[in-house]
C-alpha cells in the first residue's frame, strides 16, 4: 500500500534527511517509525502526504507515484490520509465538536451529517462527553485525541501520526496510542513515529531510522 524505492531527501547541501530508504507497508499494517531527533521520521511521513517530495527515488501510495502527482491530485491523495502532525493545531475559539466537523464541512458534507460523523469520531477516541469543551479546556493528551478524531472523521485508509505522544505523560500517551491502535484493529493502515522507547512495547513492526538511513527492521 505504501512503498519507498531508494528514496533520498536533501533539503540543502548540509541537510540530508533521508538516504536511499526502501520499504514496503502492507494494507492494514501498524508500523512504528523510531529514531532520534533529526533521524528523518517527519520527512518520511511528509513524503507519503506529498508535503515534501523526494530528491531521488520514488514513493508509491496505492501504486501511485506521489512524487509525480500534479498539484490537482494532492487533495485526492490527502482524502485517503488521516494526518496527525504537530503543526496542525486545533482552533482554540471553536469547541471540539466544531473542530472535528471541519474536515467534513470543507469537503461539502451537510452540517447534520458532519455533526453525526464528528460525534461518532469523538466517541471512538473517548471524548464524546467533552464535545462542547474548548480545546484549551482539555489536557494535552485529550487535545491530541481530538486531533485523532479530526484526522479520522473522513474515514481515511491510512493514518500518519508524527510523534503523537510528544510532551504527554505516560497515562495520556497510552490513551492516545490506544485510540490509534483501535483504528488499526478495524483495518486502517497506521504509521506512528516516536522517539519514546516505551511506545514500541509489543510492536509487531518497527522501522528504525538514524541519520536518514534505515538501520534495522524487526518484523
Ligand atoms: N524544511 C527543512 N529544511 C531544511 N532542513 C530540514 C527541513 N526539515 C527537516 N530538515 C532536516 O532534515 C533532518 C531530518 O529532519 P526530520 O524532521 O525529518 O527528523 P525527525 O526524525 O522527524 O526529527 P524530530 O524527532 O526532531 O521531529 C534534520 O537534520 C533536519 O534539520
Amino acid at each position: 500500500m505504501i512503498e519507498f524505492r531508494s528514496v533520498s531527501k536533501q533539503y540543502s547541501a548540509h541537510a540530508i534527511a533521508l538516504r536511499e530508504v526502501s520499504l514496503d507497508i502492507a494494507k492494514g499494517e501498524l508500523v512504528y517509525l523510531a529514531g532520534p531527533s533529526g533521524a528523518g521520521k517527519s520527512t518520511l511521513l511528509k513524503m507519503i502526504a506529498a508535503i515534501e517530495r523526494p530528491t531521488s527515488g520514488s514513493v508509491l501510495v496505492n501504486g501511485q507515484d506521489i512524487g509525480k502527482l500534479r498539484k490537482e491530485g494532492i487533495p485526492f491523495l490527502r482524502r485517503n490520509l488521516g494526518l496527525i502532525f504537530q503543526q496542525q493545531k486545533l482552533l482554540n475559539d471553536r469547541n471540539i465538536l466544531a473542530n472535528t466537523m471541519l474536515p467534513l464541512l470543507v469537503t461539502g458534507a451537510s452540517k447534520a451529517q458532519a455533526e453525526q460523523r464528528a460525534r461518532a469520531a469523538l466517541d471512538k477516541v473517548g471524548l464524546l462527553e467533552r464535545a462542547k469543551a474548548l480545546p484549551l479546556e482539555l489536557s494535552g493528551g485529550e487535545q491530541q485525541r481530538v486531533s485523532i478524531a479530526r484526522a479520522i472523521v473522513n474515514r481515511p485508509q491510512i493514518i500518519l501520526a508524527d510523534e503523537p505522544t510528544a510532551n504527554l505523560d505516560r497515562a495520556s500517551a497510552d490513551k492516545v496510542l490506544d485510540a490509534l491502535r483501535a483504528f488499526h484493529a478495524v483495518g486502517v493502515t497506521c504509521m506512528i513515529s516516536t522517539h519514546d522507547e516505551y511506545v514500541l512495547d509489543g510492536a509487531a513492526r518497527v522501522i528504525h531510522l538514524d541519520h536518514g538511513q534505515l538501520v534495522q527492521e524487526q518484523s
